[in-house]
């Protein structure tokens, strides 16, 4: 008799998850030379004049040509004089490579004071991305960085001399307008990551808009996301002078690698034990479960755990050194499963994710389907053209929201009973 590992190691989800991981590697060349791919580019990264020190960051990184947002943009951002730029592209296509080279390019490493502010909306994230100008600015003399988060508290007087400032909204505006540990007036770019939230959502906009007005007005402004609803978009083009502009259609927003499927499920309990399924039968890659709540997503960490099952869980009510350290070990793979909330909806980038699954669809205040948090949540799997599995996990009281989701991008997501192997034998095809 086969034990539980064996059986779980040869199941079906896992043969997917294991042939998509392949296919993958040999997918970005494919997709780099597809014209409808977001991932489709004519130039070299040579032909895009970054400095020697930066193309080797890029390519230390295993970058080999850079992805249609990239360029697009970098021509734009790089050009003289600066021009501002309000960009939009899918998940996973090398958004954040394109500000972080356009920072990397302006930084007058003579200079040490602050000159770039990236703002991001989450303490995990303005992590991330700290690590990766660090990461791509490695070979560039005299590149520093500082972290305006939760918990980074300089003493006070402190001036700071770091030349980027990556962090949360509030926080940088402590930072510049109250503390006065930098002066604002020498800041020369200015990036908003997940640009639609940083300027739509009460708490971030407030902080954002009072940062941006502090700016000078030669300061280059960059907003970045990989959505832009109507109303968030007309009030970027109102703040920000004369910019560019790069816009997806409506129908270029859902990605063809990630296969979205739901499960159908009576109650949260019947929810659970199709979770169950499918994580029992997850050995290899890694999962992202998002719950709409902290109370779901703790009382779904407790069951889980009871039931013997290796889990993380990360909210926001955790202090920033619990969530600095939970991310990082999911990074590191020494947690396949992670349960959370919203707070890991947007530009998580951990490349062994290769299942999203929504134990609870994401809904606005209204009890609304949240568009736009779907495809943020979704994004977090099939990075930069890799296969990805998002499976939602739906109570009848809430099938309507799935329908409209379908209707508004114009997509079918196929029923998928997770109980039934047989089921998981149509995911290999
Ligand atoms: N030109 C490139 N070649 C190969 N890999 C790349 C390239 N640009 C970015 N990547 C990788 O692709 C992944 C996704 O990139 P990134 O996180 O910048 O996408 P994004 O558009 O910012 O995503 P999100 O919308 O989720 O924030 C990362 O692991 C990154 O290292």
């Amino acid at each position: 008799m086969e034990d539980v590992d064996d059986r779980a190691d040869n199941s079906l989800l896992n043969k997917l998850i294991r042939r998509s991981l392949v296919e993958s590697s040999q997918n970005v060349e494919v997709l780099q030379r597809d014209p409808t791919s977001p991932l489709y580019t004519v130039k070299s990264f040579e032909e895009l004049h970054l400095m020697p020190a930066l193309l080797k960051g890029i390519y230390s990184m295993g970058f080999n040509r850079p992805s249609k947002i990239q360029e697009t943009a970098l021509p734009m951002i790089l050009a003289d004089p600066p021009q501002n730029l309000i960009a939009q592209s899918q998940s996973g296509t090398g958004k954040t490579a394109a500000f972080v080279l356009a920072m990397l390019s302006r930084v007058d490493v003579k200079k040490n004071y602050p000159q770039c502010i990236c703002l991001s909306p989450t303490f995990e994230l303005a992590l991330q991305t700290g690590a990766v100008i660090e990461q791509m600015g490695k070979f560039c003399e005299g590149i520093d960085v500082v972290y305006a988060i939760q918990g980074n508290r300089p003493a006070k007087g402190t001036i700071i001399e770091a030349k980027i400032i990556v962090g949360t909204p509030g926080t940088v505006m402590d930072w510049c307008l109250k503390l006065k540990l930098f002066d604002v007036e020498k800041i020369a770019v200015f990036v908003l990551d997940e640009a639609d939230v940083m300027i739509g959502l009460q708490g971030y906009s407030d902080h954002s808009i009072r940062v941006k007005r502090a700016l000078p007005p030669n300061c280059q402004m960059l907003l970045f996301s990989a959505t832009f609803e109507e109303s968030a978009f007309c009030f970027a083009e109102r703040i920000v002078p004369d910019p560019n502009i790069i816009k997806l259609k409506k129908e270029e927003l859902t990605l063809k690698n990630i296969r979205q499927f739901y499960d159908f499920c009576e109650n949260r309990e019947a929810k659970y034990r199709a979770l169950i399924n499918m994580c029992r039968s997850i050995t290899i890659a890694q999962a992202i479960i998002f719950c709409q709540t902290r109370r779901t997503a703790n009382w779904l960490s407790q069951e889980m755990a009871s039931d013997g099952h290796v889990v993380a869980l990360l909210s926001g009510e955790l202090i920033t050194a619990q969530r600095a350290d939970i991310i990082q070990r999911f990074r590191d793979g020494k947690k396949k499963v992670l349960i959370t909330t919203n707070v890991c909806a947007r530009g998580i980038d951990v490349e062994q994710v290769s299942v999203i699954i929504n134990f609870d669809l994401p809904v606005t205040v209204d009890g609304l389907m949240d568009y736009e948090t779907y495809l943020h949540r979704i994004g977090r799997t099939g990075k930069f053209g890799k296969k990805g599995l998002a499976v939602n996990l739906v109570e009848k009281r809430f099938m309507h929201i799935l329908q409209d989701l379908e209707e508004h991008f114009g997509i079918q997501i196929t029923r998928l009973d997770t109980g039934d192997m047989d089921e998981m034998e149509m995911l290999c095809d």
